[in-house]
C-alpha cells in the first residue's frame, strides 16, 4: 500500500516540476507526441530523487546482479543513489571513448562473466538502453534486466525483449495518465488524446527509423545535439534558404565582394582557405562581420585527414588558425576516431561543428559502402561535435538532428573535365535527400552571381517545400 501511495505521489510531483508536460511536442526520433517527458530536471528536486530511489530500491535489492549501470546522463544520479543504498557496485558507461590509445567505454572495476542491471529514466524505442547494453556485453558483462522509471509503451519493451533484456518500469504511460486524471492534474479529454496517440503510434525499432527528409527544418533544429547544426537549421528556416555557396576564389577582395552580393541568399559559406593568395587577419575580421550581418555560418572545407595530433595543430595553428573563425570544418574519417577526439578537444569550449565526409561527388572516388557505414557509426559517438555528413544519398544516415550537405550541384545534370559530377536541385533535394546543396562554379562563374544565387535559392527551397509537404511528383 505504501508503495502505491508513493507511486502516486511521484506521478504528481513529476507533473508539478514539469518533468511531464502535455501539448504539441516531437520526440528525439522525430515522432509527434501530445506528451513530453524531461526527467533531466529531477536532479534539482531531492524529494523526487528520494521517492524514485525508494520505489526502485526493491528491484535492485532483489536482483542478483554484481553491478548497476545508469544510462547516461539522466539516470546516472539515480543509479548512484541506488548503488549507495543497496551497497551494490556501480559501473559507468562513457558517451564517447577515452582519448589516446585506450578505447575504454566502461569505467569501474569488473570482471568478464559478471552481471549488470541497467537503470534508465524513460524508454521509447529502447535504443539508448541497447547502446549501453552493447558496450557492457563487449566487456563480457551479462545484462538481462533494465529497470526504468517510465515506459512510453511505444515498442521499447519489445525491442529490449528481442535483445534478451527484460524491462521493469515504475510507470507505463497509461497508468501515469490515469493517476494524473484521478488527481485532477489533467482532463479526461487529454488522457484520451494520449491514449489515442499510443494506439496509433509506435516508436521506430532499432532497425527502422523516421524519414528525416519529411521533417521540417524548424523541427530538426529541436532534434539537433550539435550547436552548429541547431544554429544552421534555424538560419535555414528563418532565411528560407538551404543554399551553401562554395567561394572557390583566390583573392580576399573577390571573396568579400561576392559575399556582399550573395550572402543574404545563403545559409552557409564554404571556403578553401589554402587557395587564397593574400590571406590575412583583416580578411577574417571582414568575413566574420559579413557572416553576422547577413546571417550565415562559415564552413572551412579543409578535409582534414591526418593523425589526431597533427589535425589538432592544423586546426589551431599555422597561418590560418581555422579553429578561431570557422564555425565548422570538413573531416575525413579515414585516419580513424583520433581525428574526432582531437577536434573535440580543440574547440576550447566554443560551439564548433564537423561535417564528416561519408561520400564524394567525384567520379571513380574510392569510398566504399562499408567505409560510408563505418563513418556514420563513428560519428554517432560524437553527438556534440558532429554537424552532419558530406554525402550524396538519403540512406547514408537517419538521424534527423544531423545535416546532409551535398556538393556537385548545377542547374543541368553534367560534369567537369576533372571528374566532378553535377546533379540538379530537384535530384539532390527530392531523390538524394540533401538538406543543404553546395554550389560553387554554378554561381561564382555566372555573369551575375547574385541573380544566379537567387535562382538556385528558389529552386532548392521549392524542392524542400515539396519534400516536407509529402507531394513528391
Ligand atoms: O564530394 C565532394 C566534396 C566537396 N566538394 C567541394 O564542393 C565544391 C564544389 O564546387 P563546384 O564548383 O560546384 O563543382 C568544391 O569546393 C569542392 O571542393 C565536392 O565538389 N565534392
Amino acid at each position: 500500500m505504501e508503495y502505491e501511495i508513493k507511486l502516486e505521489e511521484l506521478a504528481i510531483k513529476l507533473f508539478t516540476i514539469d518533468a511531464v508536460k502535455f501539448g504539441d511536442f516531437m520526440t528525439k526520433s522525430g515522432l509527434k507526441t501530445p506528451v513530453y517527458f524531461d526527467l533531466r530536471v529531477i536532479v534539482s528536486y531531492p524529494d523526487v530523487m528520494e521517492l524514485i530511489t525508494f520505489l526502485l530500491y526493491n528491484s535492485v535489492r532483489d536482483s542478483k546482479c554484481n553491478h548497476l549501470c545508469g544510462v547516461p546522463y539522466t539516470a546516472l544520479p539515480v543509479a548512484t543513489l541506488l548503488s549507495v543504498q543497496a551497497k551494490r557496485s556501480m559501473l559507468m558507461r562513457r558517451k564517447e571513448a577515452k582519448g589516446y590509445g585506450t578505447k575504454k567505454m566502461i569505467e569501474g572495476h569488473y570482471k568478464a562473466g559478471e552481471s549488470c542491471l541497467i537503470i534508465e529514466d524513460v524508454v521509447t524505442s529502447g535504443s539508448s538502453v541497447l547502446e549501453t547494453v552493447k558496450d557492457l556485453v563487449k566487456e563480457g558483462i551479462k545484462v538481462d534486466t533494465a529497470i526504468i522509471i517510465l515506459d512510453r509503451e511505444q515498442g521499447g519493451r519489445q525491442n529490449l525483449a528481442a535483445n534478451g533484456v527484460e524491462m521493469k518500469s515504475l510507470f507505463t504511460m497509461t497508468n501515469l495518465i490515469e493517476i494524473l486524471v484521478k488527481h485532477n492534474k489533467i482532463t479526461q479529454e487529454m488522457a484520451n488524446e494520449v491514449k489515442e496517440y499510443l494506439r496509433t503510434t509506435k516508436a521506430p525499432s532499432s532497425t527502422e527509423a523516421v524519414d528525416r527528409a519529411s521533417i521540417s527544418f524548424e523541427k530538426r533544429a529541436e532534434l539537433a545535439t550539435n550547436q552548429v547544426a541547431k544554429q544552421l537549421f534555424e538560419i535555414i528556416a528563418l532565411k528560407k534558404t538551404n543554399l551553401c555557396i562554395s567561394v572557390d576564389l583566390t583573392s580576399t577582395a573577390k571573396i568579400l565582394d561576392l559575399l556582399e552580393k550573395v550572402g543574404e541568399h545563403v545559409c552557409l559559406v564554404k571556403t578553401h582557405v589554402d587557395i587564397i593568395e593574400d590571406f590575412n587577419s583583416d580578411f577574417v575580421i571582414q568575413i566574420k562581420q559579413l557572416s553576422k550581418r547577413l546571417n550565415f555560418l562559415i564552413l572551412e572545407d579543409r578535409k582534414y585527414a591526418d593523425i589526431g595530433n597533427t589535425v589538432s595543430l592544423q586546426y589551431l595553428n599555422g597561418l590560418y588558425k581555422i579553429g578561431e573563425w570557422a564555425d565548422c570544418v570538413t573531416v575525413h574519417s579515414l585516419p580513424g576516431e583520433g581525428i574526432l577526439k582531437a577536434l573535440n578537444g580543440s574547440t576550447n569550449g566554443v560551439s564548433r561543428g564537423v561535417f564528416l565526409l561519408a561520400e564524394m561527388s567525384s567520379e571513380g572516388n574510392l569510398i566504399t559502402p562499408d567505409y560510408t557505414k563505418a563513418t556514420v557509426e563513428m560519428a554517432a559517438k560524437y553527438p556534440d561535435l558532429i554537424t552532419g555528413f558530406v554525402c550524396q544519398n538519403k540512406d547514408t544516415f537517419k538521424d534527423p538532428g544531423l545535416i546532409q550537405l551535398t556538393p556537385g550541384v548545377q542547374l543541368e545534370t553534367s560534369g567537369d573535365s576533372l571528374g566532378q559530377i553535377y546533379n540538379t536541385p530537384e535530384k539532390v533535394i527530392l531523390d538524394k535527400g540533401a538538406d543543404i546543396a553546395v554550389v560553387g562554379r554554378g554561381i561564382v562563374a555566372a555573369k551575375s552571381p547574385e541573380t544566379q544565387a537567387v535562382v538556385y535559392k528558389n529552386a532548392l527551397w521549392k524542392c524542400y517545400q515539396k519534400r516536407i509537404s509529402g507531394k513528391m511528383e
